[in-house]
C-alpha cells in the first residue's frame, strides 16, 4: 500500500504569528505516525521558522509554488536551491491558481519539475480540469495532457517519488468536493497515463492526492478509494483542529 499524504496548502493566509501560533497548537494533537506523511506549506516568508519549528513535530514542510533557475535576475522569485537551504522538502508546482493568475503553462510547470528533482525537491505537481472542461467531458483528456507534459523528460525513477495532486477546479474552495467515486476514477485514469509514460510499477508507487474541498467530514471516504493516497488540503488546513483530524485520517487508511 501506498503511504498516505497529507498536505496543507496555506496560500496566501496567515501573519507569522498565526503561523507560529497554528505549529504551536498542533503540537499534541499530531501524533507521530510512520504510516502516513504530514506536510504543511506555508507562505514563504514563513518558510525557514516553520522548518525549525517543524522539527518538534512529525510534519514536514512545504513551498507553493518555485522559480525553476537556481538564481538571476527574477525579481520576487524563489529557487529550490534557497528553498533547499532552509530545509524545505516538498514543493506544489502547477496548482490552478498558479496556472490561472501567474501564467503558468504545462511547460513551465515541466521546466520546475524536472528543477525540483535537480535539486532533491519532491514536487506535489498539480493538475485538474475546469468546470467547463468537465461538462464538456474533456476531464480525462485535459488531465493526461497535463501529466504527460508535466513528466516530459523526467526519468522513471525520479518520476517514481512524485506526488500528482488531482485537483478539479470546480472543487477547489466552492465546498463542493468531487464524489469520491468520480475522484477515484480521475486518479485511475493518471496512474494509467503513469504506466504508460514509465511502468506498471512506477505508477503504483506514485502517490496520487486528491484536493478540492477536502474535509475531516469527508477525507475518510476520499482515502478509502484505491487510487487516493492522499490530500492536498486549502481552506480545512488553515485550523489546527481540523488539519489534525485530517492527519489522523491519512494515518489511519
Ligand atoms: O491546494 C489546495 C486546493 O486548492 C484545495 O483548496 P480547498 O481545500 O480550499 O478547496
Amino acid at each position: 500500500m501506498r503511504k498516505p499524504i497529507i498536505a496543507g496548502n496555506w496560500k496566501m493566509y496567515k501573519t507569522s504569528d498565526e503561523a507560529v501560533a497554528f505549529v504551536d497548537a498542533l503540537a499534541g494533537k499530531l501524533k507521530a505516525t510512520d504510516k502516513a506523511d504530514t506536510v504543511i506549506c506555508p507562505p514563504a516568508p514563513y518558510l525557514a521558522a516553520l522548518v525549525e519549528k517543524s522539527k518538534e513535530l512529525p510534519v514536514q514542510i512545504g513551498a507553493q509554488t518555485m522559480h525553476e533557475e537556481v538564481e538571476g535576475a527574477f525579481t520576487g522569485e524563489i529557487s529550490p536551491t534557497m528553498l533547499k537551504s532552509v530545509g524545505v522538502e516538498f514543493v506544489i508546482l502547477g496548482h490552478s491558481e498558479r496556472r490561472q493568475y501567474f501564467n503558468e503553462t504545462d511547460e513551465s510547470v515541466n521546466r520546475k519539475v524536472k528543477s525540483a528533482f535537480e535539486h532533491n525537491l519532491t514536487p506535489i505537481v498539480c493538475v485538474g480540469e475546469s468546470l467547463e472542461q468537465r461538462e464538456d467531458n474533456a476531464t480525462a483528456a485535459i488531465v493526461s495532457e497535463q501529466v504527460k507534459k508535466a513528466f516530459a523528460g523526467i526519468s522513471e525513477t525520479d518520476a517514481s517519488s512524485a506526488i500528482v495532486a488531482y485537483e478539479p477546479i470546480w472543487a477547489i474552495g466552492t465546498g463542493r468536493t468531487a464524489t469520491a467515486e468520480d475522484a477515484n476514477e480521475v486518479c485511475g485514469q493518471i496512474r494509467e497515463v503513469l504506466a504508460e509514460l514509465y511502468s506498471e510499477s512506477a505508477a503504483q508507487s506514485i502517490r496520487i492526492q486528491y484536493g478540492g474541498s477536502v474535509k475531516p467530514g469527508n477525507i475518510k471516504e476520499l482515502l478509502s478509494m484505491s487510487d487516493i493516497d492522499g490530500a492536498l488540503v486549502g481552506g480545512a488546513s488553515l485550523d489546527p483542529e481540523s488539519f489534525a483530524a485530517l492527519a489522523e485520517a491519512g494515518a489511519n487508511v
